[in-house]
């Protein structure tokens, strides 16, 4: 197997998103759960997406692992690595965009890297370098109030220069849209004056195909699905990929269903709020949680009555307020790994009880879970919603299961039942 492109993401539900990107473009495509051991039987494969979670740890391991990943995709035969991060660019002044880019760039010896958080689908745009979601500014968008990484600054050739040790300049739109060759030459004229890092703008999937097209001249890129649309796109252009890169992911498996929520996005708030007029919801109490409380139990109580009966939720999401006042009380970090934890616990408690049929909404949440539950590897199955395909567990110790990993910010409003609906 050599792999036509390597992807490294930076947490696990990035890395399904990326993984649907890819499969619908026409790769196949696998997601492992960190660097696969050699006793993981990969399929045939085109693109393999390497998940690890490294979004908020310390900069030092995230670099350490993201080049860990690296070289064993390079081993494979992979030419083009892509660093998938969030499409809302989160992270903080300290990393750890900047850190593994730096590292990854060095590796590479590439003189310049392209750089895009742009994902239209999911409408994020980016414009004169900065990240917009939907019609705002990054720093007016709910990322203002995300958990772990708020957004304050939504100019991305200055957040990443507060990051990096290289200098990062601008692709703009208008350079974009006369092609390929007028990004190259712009790309030549700053990697000359010392520039190793450069945000290109993207409005539309058009502007990412110019992206891949110009990305796959170098040996690595950093961006969200989108850049991966364009990647993609070019690979396919030049022969590689199936037209039915999804299809082995699609038996079904059965069994009781259930949905974890820990990502507290508006999105993800609104999704529980509708998925309570047709399922039983449980709203964890998080104090309770954090202090040690036997919290866990009595989800696995609640959860052990009506499992049988159909698809339950178990949220620990709460609104920013109640985030903030949560955090202020126990330190961010401690409330967030206590939170992530419970979740974990709740989830192999209930697979024990039978579950094979699970979805959990955020990226930090999704970790800890997959992480407990020790997948090592996951197929493409259908999209449920942009950026959110249904997932089939490969190696997994209790066999066959599907799984949907959710980004807190993505899915529709109906997110939770749309899931359900195509995870047989
Ligand atoms: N009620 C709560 N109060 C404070 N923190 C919480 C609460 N519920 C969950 N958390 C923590 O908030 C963080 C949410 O991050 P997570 O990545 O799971 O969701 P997200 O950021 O919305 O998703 P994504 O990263 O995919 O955009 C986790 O660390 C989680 O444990
Ligand atoms: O790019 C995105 O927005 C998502 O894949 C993600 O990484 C959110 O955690």
């Amino acid at each position: 197997m050599k792999l036509a492109l390597g992807c490294i993401a930076d947490d696990y539900t990035g890395a399904s998103d990326l993984a649907n990107t890819l499969t619908r473009a026409g790769l196949r495509t696998v997601q492992t759960i960190g660097v696969p051991s050699d006793k993981l039987e990969l399929p045939d494969v085109d693109a393999v997406v390497v998940s690890l979670k490294s979004r908020s740890i310390e900069a030092r391991l995230a670099v350490t692992r993201s080049r860990d990943a690296d070289k064993w995709l390079r081993g494979r035969g992979a030419e083009h690595v892509l660093f998938k991060i969030c499409s809302t660019f989160d992270s903080t002044d300290a990393g750890n965009i900047g850190p593994v880019m730096d590292a990854l760039r060095g590796d590479s010896g590439d003189k310049i890297v392209l750089v895009t958080p742009a994902f239209p689908e999911t409408k994020r745009t980016v414009y004169q370098g900065n990240l917009f979601v939907g019609p705002v500014p990054l720093n007016e968008s709910p990322l203002k109030d995300h958990p772990l990484n708020p957004m304050h600054d939504s100019n991305l050739v200055r957040v990443l220069a507060r990051q990096s040790k290289t200098k990062v300049g601008l692709v703009d739109l208008s350079t974009v849209v006369r092609g390929p060759e007028a990004v190259r030459s712009h790309l030549a004229d700053l990697a000359a004056k010392g520039i190793g890092a450069a945000i290109i703008d993207a409005v539309f999937d058009l502007d990412l195909e110019t992206i891949g097209a110009v990305a796959l001249d170098h040996r690595l890129s950093v961006g969200a699905s989108g850049i991966g649309l364009g990647l993609a796109r070019a690979l396919v252009a030049a022969g590689k990929g199936e037209t039915d890169a999804g299809r082995s992911a699609q038996a079904p498996v059965g069994g009781p269903a259930a949905c974890l929520a820990g990502s507290c996005s508006q999105a993800t708030l609104q999704q529980i709020a509708n998925a309570e007029e047709s399922m039983a919801v449980l709203h964890l109490d998080p104090d309770r949680i954090v202090t040690g409380q036997d919290e866990i139990k009595r989800a696995l109580a609640w959860a052990a009555q009506r499992i049988t009966e159909g698809p339950i939720l178990i949220a620990s999401s709460s609104t920013p307020d109640q985030v903030a006042a949560l955090q202020s009380r126990h330190g961010r970090d401690a409330a967030g790994h206590a939170i992530e934890q419970a979740m974990a616990d709740i989830a192999e408690g209930l697979l024990q009880r039978g579950v094979r049929r699970l979805v959990v909404a955020g990226g930090e949440t999704s970790g800890a879970v997959v992480d407990r539950l020790g997948i090592p590897g996951f197929l493409v199955g259908p999209e449920i919603a942009a950026g959110v395909p249904v997932l089939r567990a490969v190696g997994a110790r209790e066999g066959e299961m599907v799984l949907a990993l959710k980004s807190g910010n993505f899915g529709g409003p109906r997110f939770f039942n749309d899931a359900l609906d195509l995870m047989h």
